[in-house]
């Protein structure tokens, strides 16, 4: 008999400590359970072979419905370091490209596969997979939400503090995008205060901050907004710039340029920012755009760090999520 689909067997989030079947969302994951993921990846960073045991000869395949360097790089070496073979493809490569439906992709692929990983445009896409997907579904960055690259952050700031609960975070920028909602939703499961610094027309969705506010009860932490980048950064540890312009916003370019002006991460906003703040970027970067070359390559900026660390996080997601997902199955 075929099992049911995971979706169907529980809703997420997961209980505190536990993998839940897909990762679509930091908010999915409960605190425990991110503290996990973090500790395995510093693990795994430390030594990254030696954790291949059951899933040696599987694979992960890789759907990427939109450009990625370090996403699509990541998982796949870590699908490798994990004894799996990883199957990289386009959009265009699949039937998908062709009209075929995203559930019917999806029953097929995970029939193949041990975990699937989509970066797609509409993050109801990965919602659709989960739904009819018989393996973990990893969310490789949709419209509105971005769990690997927060996974990294974190691990970059808690590497160079040591600790992660109490520190203070500003985000200047789009307050809506995936990286930002994403972001907040690591804030608040690890007990961090964050200051999204964002215009007026690019704010976060209330939805993500009531839920984020509702998980920042149990864990201590907190989140404000504000339209002023100076107000944000002022006490911060940690400051956050991300690129303007989406893949999937070009035709705002010139309109985001402009109201976006103000919240670009130079020397001049971090005058206003304790002198021991770190800088935060995903990549990839518009050098002069949302932060100057000064900023990006300097001494306070984890951008580097973050984007090693993607490695290793996206290891520790695929370990997690596929043995937890062969343990329910027996
Ligand atoms: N930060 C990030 O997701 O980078 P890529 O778009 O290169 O994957």
């Amino acid at each position: 008999m075929t099992r049911p689909p995971p979706a169907a067997r529980r809703a997420a989030p997961a209980a505190d400590g536990e993998i839940p079947d897909h990762l679509l969302r930091v908010g999915d994951l409960a605190p425990e359970t991110l503290r996990t993921l973090l500790d395995r990846a510093e693990a795994m960073k430390r030594e990254p072979l030696g954790w291949a045991d059951g899933l040696r000869g599987g694979a992960v395949g890789c759907v990427f419905e939109k450009p990625s360097t370090r996403t699509r790089v990541s998982l796949a070496a870590a699908a490798q370091r994990l004894g799996m073979a990883a199957v990289v493809l386009n959009r265009d490569e699949l039937q998908l490209g062709r009209g075929e439906t995203v559930a019917d992709t999806a029953r097929v692929l995970s029939s193949y596969l041990d975990a699937v990983a989509v970066r797609t445009f509409e993050h109801r896409v990965l919602e659709r997979m989960a739904e009819v997907s018989e393996v973990p579904v990893v969310n490789a960055l949709s419209d509105s939400h971005h769990p690997c690259q927060s996974l990294a952050d974190l691990l970059a700031l808690r590497e160079h503090f040591g600790t992660l609960k109490g520190l203070r975070a500003a985000f200047v920028g789009d307050g809506g995008s995936n990286t930002c909602n994403s972001f907040l939703s690591a804030c608040a499961a690890t007990g961090m205060h964050l200051t999204i610094a964002r215009p007026a027309g690019y704010a976060t969705d209330p939805g993500l901050l009531d839920e984020a506010r509702e998980t920042m009860r149990r864990t201590g932490g907190s989140v404000s907004v504000t339209e002023e980048p100076e107000d944000a950064v002022r006490g911060a540890h940690a400051v956050y710039a991300e690129v303007w312009v989406p893949m999937d916003r070009r035709d705002e370019a010139d309109e985001r340029r402009r109201r976006l002006a103000r919240y670009r991460v130079d020397d001049r906003l971090l005058a206003h920012a304790p002198g021991d703040a770190v800088v935060l970027h995903c990549l990839p970067a518009v050098r002069g755009e949302e932060i100057t070359s000064e900023v990006l390559d300097g001494p306070r900026c984890l951008a580097w760090q973050q984007a090693a660390n993607r490695l290793p996080t996206a290891q520790a997601v695929l370990h997690a999520l596929i043995t937890a997902a062969r343990r329910r199955a027996v």
